[in-house]
């Protein structure tokens, strides 16, 4: 479980991190959106203990990283893959991990495996593998002090659709058996197919939370009329917010039969009025975080 408790983190008179709370349970994928610049990356820096934060506590099963014993056996970090020392080969990197934690040397194979590193990749230096093999690697270095909880910023990065898919799985499996994911992405899609949860950031701001079920209940109707610009006009006076769809119609933040009984008032032609569904997250995130 991570819990994150009104963290700020202000530089200067700039808040990256402005009163943020949420929790992740275990049993889910917690998908972290925001557009660049959010603060993403400095609430999983302040989980996991490596920026200090100006207020709020963030603690991982109740306590805050930096009093974990051990903290690679309880949570696995995934921060900047793009980090890793060039001149260590893969299974250095990993070797050094496993000491560090304690945990055998025989699990290193098994843990450059699991994540599609094989023999010949392990013997090659880090500064010659591409940015999807480096988030391999580091998510096998989050890996293998076999934690229950998993911090990933942006993992997918650099991963191929196949490498994408793979890492869903992997992820999704991880939290099937009791595990806690929080990763981060300013992709909605990405995060979609794999999280349960989602916790939406904007300027440094909770935006929108909850389940993703619940979110996309909530993510408004779809409009489409036989005339688009009455249809504008209709909403403006009406003083609903809309935003374009992709297929000509437009998302309004209003339940259907609002809408309906303002159409059928004005003697509007509707050619379909529903729920939004997956487009309407997305375009309630896109203007959550505008
Ligand atoms: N060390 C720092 N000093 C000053 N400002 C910082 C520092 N770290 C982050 N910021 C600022 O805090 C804000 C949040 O940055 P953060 O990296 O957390 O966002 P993000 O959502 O992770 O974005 P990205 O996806 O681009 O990494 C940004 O405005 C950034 O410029």
């Amino acid at each position: 479980m991570i819990t994150v408790n009104n963290l700020t983190k202000r530089y200067g008179r700039h808040s990256a991190v402005d009163d943020v709370s949420f929790t992740c349970p275990p049993g889910t994928v917690t998908g972290f959106l925001g557009p660049n610049g959010a603060g993403k990356s400095t609430t999983m820096r302040m989980i996991c203990g490596l920026t200090t934060p100006t207020s709020g506590t963030a603690t991982i099963g109740g306590v805050p990283y930096r009093r974990l014993s051990n903290p690679g056996r309880q949570i696995g970090v995934l921060l900047d893959a793009s980090a890793q020392h060039g001149g260590r080969t893969g299974r250095e990197v990993l070797s050094l991990a496993a000491f560090t934690m304690g945990v055998r040397a025989s699990a290193v194979r098994p843990a450059l495996e699991r994540v599609g590193l094989d023999a010949t990749a392990a013997r090659r230096r880090v500064r010659r593998y591409s940015l999807g093999m480096r988030q391999r690697l580091g998510l096998a270095h989050a890996l293998i002090g076999d934690p229950s909880v998993l911090v990933l910023d942006e993992p997918a990065n650099g991963l191929d659709p196949e490498g994408i898919f793979w890492m869903r799985g992997l992820l999704r499996e991880f939290a099937d058996r009791g595990g806690t994911v929080l990763l981060s992405s300013h992709l909605l899609r990405e995060v979609e197919a794999v999280a349960d949860h989602l916790v939406v950031i904007g300027n440094g701001r909770i935006v929108a939370g909850g389940s993703r079920d619940e979110l996309l209940a909530t993510s408004g109707t779809l409009v489409r009329a036989a005339d688009p610009a009455a249809l504008r006009d209709l909403l403006d006076r009406a003083g609903l917010d809309a935003a374009p769809a992709t297929d000509g119609g437009v998302v309004v933040r209003a339940p259907a039969e609002t809408i309906g009984r303002a159409a059928a008032e004005a003697g509007l032609v509707l050619l379909e009025l529903r729920p939004a569904g997956p487009g309407g997250l997305e375009q309630l995130f896109l203007e959550l975080t505008r």
